[in-house]
């Protein structure tokens, strides 16, 4: 073989660029190579620069919501720069483009919520201002926790945690799974999921192709966790039946045995105060389970995700 022909790469893969999506870019190159045998130089990585890192001032939902992660993503893997791009499915909106398809999902990390700053939720001090952007995690925490005050803190993990040092909050809540990524697995204390609830796809990597693409989709079905990939299609078929967005409060658990989902979901009130749990249970792909307690959560709760921002009740 020449040199040239080694180093060709046989798959481009884009990335946002900060250290936690290069991380999940890396793992996702490791398990490529490792599937099909190729040399690390044979897959690229191409990052591209996401609005979401750019604008830090501003709540995610006030600017435009999860579409900022992917904007040029998409548009890169839409021109063909890119075979392929890696996402944490958190943050991959509900609705996408339909030339798209989800390739992969590798298997999936710790789904927990981190507390940091605290040793449990109950141990928080009286009255603290707790720094999250995240709507589910502000609702949640004042669901068990009225006294606390929400600030908004945005930006990477390391940011989050330079923030709370210089005294912005006094805890925060980080992914178990992007911190394990990025070698941080000392930080904070997992919250358990039977009181505390993580968000839909929370430590889930999926890797998005052209759905045209028939080369890229056989290279990538080779790195593809099925049971990962039933929790994640059955957590985003429950937000698309909700009609949630990512003003949503909604925290989901979705658990794969046997071909079965086991699913558990929370519906939040945004102040926290309404808090209207449900379960379903069904066969893996099957809509009808999650459109059920969606049904079933929206039946019960008096707060209407969809009718509040304005969408078709
Ligand atoms: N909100 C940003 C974001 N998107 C994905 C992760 C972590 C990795 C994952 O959940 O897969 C994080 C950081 C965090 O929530 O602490």
């Amino acid at each position: 073989m020449t040199e040239n022909s080694a180093s060709a790469p046989l798959l481009r893969l884009g990335t946002r660029e900060s250290p936690l999506a290069m991380a999940q870019a890396i793992e996702t190159r490791e398990r490529l190579c490792a599937a099909h045998g190729w040399e690390l130089s044979q897959v690229e990585l191409v990052t591209v620069k996401a609005s979401g890192d750019k604008i830090l001032d501003r709540p995610l939902a006030d600017i435009g919501g999860k579409a900022l992660w992917t904007k040029e993503l998409d548009q890169w893997l839409g021109e063909g720069h890119v075979d392929a791009c890696v996402h944490s499915m958190k943050d991959v909106e509900t609705l996408r483009p339909e030339v798209f398809m989800i390739g992969a999902i590798l298997p999936r990390a710790d789904r927990r919520d981190v507390l940091v700053g605290a040793e449990s939720i109950a141990d928080i001090a009286q009255g603290a201002r707790v720094g999250t952007s995240a709507p589910r995690r502000a609702a949640q925490l004042l669901n068990h926790r009225p006294d606390c005050e929400v600030v908004g803190i945005r930006g990477n993990v390391a940011t989050r945690l330079a923030k709370l040092e210089a005294g912005e909050a006094d805890v925060t809540f980080l992914a178990a799974a992007g911190l394990e990524r990025l070698g941080q697995s000392d930080v904070g204390v997992a919250l358990d999921e039977d009181t505390w609830i993580p968000a839909a796809a929370q430590g889930a990597i999926g890797i998005e192709c052209r759905a045209e693409d028939t080369r890229v989709r056989e290279l990538l079905s080779a790195i593809d966790d099925t049971p990962s990939h039933a929790e994640v299609l059955a957590d985003r078929a429950l937000l698309e039946a909700l009609g949630g967005n990512c003003h949503s409060s909604v925290a989901v658990d979705s658990r794969f045995d046997d071909a079965r989902i086991h699913m558990r979901a929370v519906v939040f009130s945004p102040d926290g105060q309404e808090r209207v749990e449900g379960k379903v249970e069904f066969a893996a792909g099957v809509a009808a389970g999650p459109q059920s307690l969606a049904c079933d959560l929206l039946g019960r709760s008096s707060y209407n995700i969809r009718k509040h921002f304005g969408q078709p009740a």
